[in-house]
């Protein structure tokens, strides 16, 4: 159940007493910024001869830190740290890798808003949508070790096959494993699979995105301050392609936790299956192309609000965003006009502000997917129902700022109804039959959320029997597709939109970071030969 007066993504009424502390918070944090920082490998302070700059969203003026470029050799030098560092954390007894953990979350849980006023500078997210991240990255490392004690750090006994022989299961690490995270949720999904591989006792390279990378680097010293020894986590900043060739390579990688586009997943996936001289472990969450279908007998109001929180929560840059609808003819236009009305009510600008629902895209090739595809769209016969605008003029001028989109009348095979575009952009076709629906839902590569709004039960329960997606709701207003819970909605991707089958924050994510290995000890009886 849900804690009440906490912000989750899907909170419709929350305890608005918060606003004051994350207003405070959005001043204290800017003493962060401007700041040279280091990467850190075994502990140690590493620098490089490049550097990049990392600036807001809501207005690239602002610098929020400067920050090295590591390449292949600081990556490989990580991978000699982790290595180094594995054997003494992975004998650590479990239960202690458990309280570093929930040390860290504390810790976390302490750093709240600041962390939330961090995402809104870094990653541009509104109040609502920073506070909801990092209380999901705390329930999910809390989770995780709940998850953990259950199951007793994953040592099992075992029945004796013949006199004198004690067996167990024991479910061990790997080594050491490199985590690269995105942009979009860089504290929650980067402090989960953090968390996944050391919790299990293996040891981390980190590399955070470098559109968000002050969040990685608080990440980092959130684990330190929660009693993860140096070497046991490492931080490299820079460029995913130097890194990425380097890991992908290396003998002594014993995984890769990814999350990010299907593009980088799927190469990363690839090479390392040819490079490696045998089978190496990757968890890779993709990205999607996530439908809702809106039935004849939808509440349509219901199905408004959660398509639109869907598709336009933190401006479409969601993996679980709701990027195509598809609506019964018979309510169509009106499921269209409402939609439009809700569409062109949100207010888009400075998500530091409190009435701001909608801020900016992340960069600058946000800005030109977004206008390709309206031009796209306009040029094959669809009809612009909102938005499809770049604003200009003052603050709209220095950040990505766009309207949330709504196009109809495209073909179903159109680019826009099958290309994950990342942007605030939802297409919405019409179908006839509940059976067309699911085969057009059904028909992609992808398959990480799904939604469903009918009042008819029979229909939803057609729709779940049938949906090839990971994560699936039904009615669900405060986010159709959007806003899963750690221990709530074990959150992965089926077919091209995730590699092992079991959810981020649920029971089962753990065992992607461990293999199991039988112990048999044989004990003579006392007194024998
Ligand atoms: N399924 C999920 O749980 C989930 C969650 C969040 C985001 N996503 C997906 O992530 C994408 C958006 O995030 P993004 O734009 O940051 O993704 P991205 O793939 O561009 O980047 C992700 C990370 O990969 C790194 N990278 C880039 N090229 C690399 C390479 N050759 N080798 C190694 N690392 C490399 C980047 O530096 C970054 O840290 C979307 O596709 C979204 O759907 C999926
Ligand atoms: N927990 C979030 C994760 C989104 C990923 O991009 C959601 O379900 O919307």
């Amino acid at each position: 159940m849900q804690e009440s007066g906490k912000v989750t993504y899907v909170s419709l009424e929350t305890d608005e007493s918060f606003h004051g502390d994350y207003e405070a918070a959005l001043i204290e944090i800017e003493q962060e910024f401007g700041k040279r920082h280091p990467m850190y490998i075994g502990g140690r302070e590493v620098t490089a001869p490049r550097e990049f700059e990392a600036r807001s969203p809501i207005d690239p003026g602002i610098l929020l830190g400067i920050f090295p470029e590591g390449g292949e050799d600081h990556a490989r030098e990580g991978i000699a740290a982790a290595n180094e560092a594995f054997l003494d954390w992975s004998r650590r007894d479990w239960r202690e890798r458990i309280a570093v953990v929930r040390k860290t979350a504390g810790a976390m849980e302490d750093r709240l808003f600041l962390l939330a006023a961090l995402l809104t500078y870094e990653a541009g997210k509104t109040r609502y949508e920073a506070l909801a991240e990092v209380g999901e990255a705390v329930d999910m490392l809390r989770y995780y070790c709940r998850v953990y004690e259950q199951n007793n750090g994953y040592v099992f006994p075992m029945r004796s096959p013949a006199p004198g022989e004690e067996c167990r299961s024991v479910m061990r690490p790997y080594g050491a494993w490199v985590v690269i995270s995105p942009f979009n949720f860089p504290v929650a999904l980067a402090a989960g699979m953090i968390t996944g591989a050391l919790l299990t006792g293996n040891t981390v390279v980190f590399k955070p995105t470098s559109k968000t990378p002050l969040s990685g680097m608080n990440l980092y010293r959130l684990f330190v301050e929660g009693g993860v020894p140096p070497g046991a986590i490492n931080l490299v900043t820079g460029p995913g392609g130097p890194f990425g060739e380097a890991v992908v390579a290396h003998p002594d990688v014993a995984g890769i936790a990814f999350t990010g586009s299907k593009a980088v997943g799927t190469w990363l996936q690839r090479q390392i299956a040819t490079v490696q001289p045998y089978h190496k472990p990757v968890v890779a969450e993709l990205g999607s192309k996530n439908p809702t279908i809106v039935t004849a007998s939808a509440d349509i109001a219901k199905a408004v609000e959660g398509v639109a929180r869907a598709a336009f929560g933190f401006a479409g840059q969601k993996c679980s965003a709701t990027s195509r609808v598809y609506v019964h003819s018979s309510v169509a236009e009106r499921f269209l006009q409402a939609l439009r009305d809700r569409a062109d009510r949100m207010e888009i600008g400075d998500p530091r502000r409190r009435e701001v629902a909608f801020g900016p895209l992340i960069d600058d090739d946000a800005r030109l997917t977004f206008q390709k595809a309206v031009e796209e769209a306009l040029r094959d016969g669809g009809r612009l129902v909102a938005g499809g605008e770049v604003l200009e003029g003052g603050l709209y001028g220095r950040g990505v700022y766009v309207r949330p989109t709504v196009i109809a009348d495209l073909a179903h095979g159109h680019r826009l109804f099958t290309e994950e575009l990342f942007v605030p952009i939802l297409t919405v076709g019409t179908f006839e039959t509940l059976e067309e629906a699911l085969a057009l839902a059904n028909a992609t590569d992808y398959g990480l959320t799904a939604g469903i709004f009918a009042q008819d039960p029979a229909e939803i329960g057609y729709f779940f029997d049938r949906i090839r997606f990971g994560v699936v709701y039904a009615n669900r207003r405060g986010g159709a597709t959007t806003g899963a819970w750690p221990g709530a909605q074990p959150f992965g991707g089926w077919k091209a939109s995730g590699s092992t089958g079991r959810g981020v924050g649920g029971p089962h994510y753990l065992l992607s970071f461990v293999r199991e290995q039988a112990q048999t000890r044989v004990t003579e009886p006392a007194g024998g030969e």
